[in-house]
């Protein structure tokens, strides 16, 4: 196992999900003392002799190149790291291709870090700066390891975008009713919709996963809007065009979906949710797709799936999967017949 030193590196927060924090690294700060007591004058230096502004700062260890790193919270039904990783290394790993995974390593954190890590967080919740939704979680100070990750974010001056989205489920529930006219995703979404006051989160459309899947380049289109906006101008749309393209040809969503089907055939009131198989149905059910495509017009885009996290029955996480399916069946979320008319808004590809 990878023994990182990281007291001589910063963590800057880079995002947050329900589970995990993501930072990045940075070299440590150039003492600022150090200027100060040299007490530096540009008078005194000949023109060969950069300014203590120019200085680079001093490199990070080129093995944390490219990389961030991700740490847990505290959460009933979080896991901890090691077990997490081992389970990716073990259950999930073997059924991709290496250049489809984000690349993982596993690392000793310090509590002193972690404690550092959240006396941030809680100024950042201050300051505004943390989402609202996230506030009141922390790292799990006791945890002893934390991930090294790849880096998918675009950093300044490369030439690549990066879209990142849940493909969620990409099959029909397998206890959906007959008759269904949304699938899980859409029937989740439209019940969570219906439950929030504010009003623009009503209206705000959601995408079905079911069109990504379709083989249908214009559903695909579909789906894309969701995640990039509608296509103002060229380059935006050229950049539109190649990700149909690469979507629609890429074996990776198709492998995702039949695993799904294959890891649970038989959904959360008969399935065992204690088996390692059903739990990797939920990981691909909640897994994050990373896509990078070079700007340039150029070059390969790079598909990297990510958050391939060992779920739990834990934090009584078995209950949450059946009541939410008995209420999304109970109270006609896949049939669209929640009110009592049929529903003809926020459908889905089912339908
Ligand atoms: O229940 P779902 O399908 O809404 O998925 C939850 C996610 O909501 P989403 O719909 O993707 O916004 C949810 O994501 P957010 O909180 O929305 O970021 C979590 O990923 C949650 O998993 P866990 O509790 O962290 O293990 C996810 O719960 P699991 O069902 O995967 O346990
Ligand atoms: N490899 C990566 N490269 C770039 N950004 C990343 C990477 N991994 C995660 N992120 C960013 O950090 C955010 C949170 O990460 P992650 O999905 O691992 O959190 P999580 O808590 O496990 O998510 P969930 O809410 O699904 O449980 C992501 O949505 C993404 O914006």
């Amino acid at each position: 196992m990878l023994t990182l030193d990281l007291s001589d590196v910063r963590l800057e927060y880079l995002a947050e999900g329900a589970a995990n924090i993501v930072y990045r690294i940075l070299p440590p700060d150039t003492d600022p003392s150090t200027a100060a007591d040299l007490q530096f004058e540009s008078d005194d230096y000949d023109s060969d002799t950069p300014l203590p502004t120019e200085i680079p700062p001093s490199q990070l260890d080129p093995h944390l190149n490219g990389k961030l790193v991700r740490l847990r919270k505290y959460l009933p039904s979080a896991t901890p790291m090691e077990e997490s990783h081992r389970h990716f290394e073990t259950m999930i790993q073997p059924l991709f291709q290496s250049e489809n995974l984000i690349g993982s390593e596993l690392f000793r954190i310090s509590r002193y870090l972690l404690k550092d890590c959240n006396a941030s967080l809680r100024k950042m919740e201050k300051n505004g700066k943390r989402p609202s939704k996230r506030h009141g979680v922390y790292l799990v100070e006791n945890e002893k390891h934390g991930c090294l990750i790849m880096d998918m974010s675009s950093k300044f001056g490369e030439a690549s975008t990066c879209l990142e989205f849940k493909p969620k489920w990409l099959v029909q529930s397998p206890s959906a009713p007959n008759g269904s006219r949304r699938c899980r995703t859409c029937a989740l979404r439209a019940m969570k919709r219906e439950n929030k006051a504010d009003p623009p989160e009503k209206s705000k459309a959601g995408f079905c996963p079911l069109n990504l899947v379709s083989y249908d380049k214009t559903k695909i289109g579909i789906f894309l809007d969701h995640i990039i906006g509608p296509s103002p101008d060229r380059k935006a749309l050229n950049l539109r065009g190649r990700l149909i393209d690469f979507l629609h040809k890429n074996p990776l969503l198709d492998k995702i979906r039949s695993l799904q089907l294959e890891l649970d055939p038989e959904g959360v009131f008969k399935a065992d949710l204690l088996s390692p198989k059903f739990l990797a149905a939920m990981t691909l059910r909640d897994c994050t797709l990373f896509l990078k495509v070079p700007t340039n017009g150029k070059g390969a885009i790079e598909a990297r799936l990510g958050d391939l996290d060992l779920k739990t029955s834990s934090g009584r996480k078995s209950e949450y999967w059946r009541s939410l399916e008995r209420q999304l069946i109970d109270e006609g979320w896949y049939t669209a017949t929640e009110r009592d008319k049929a529903a003809h808004e926020n459908l889905c590809q089912l339908s």
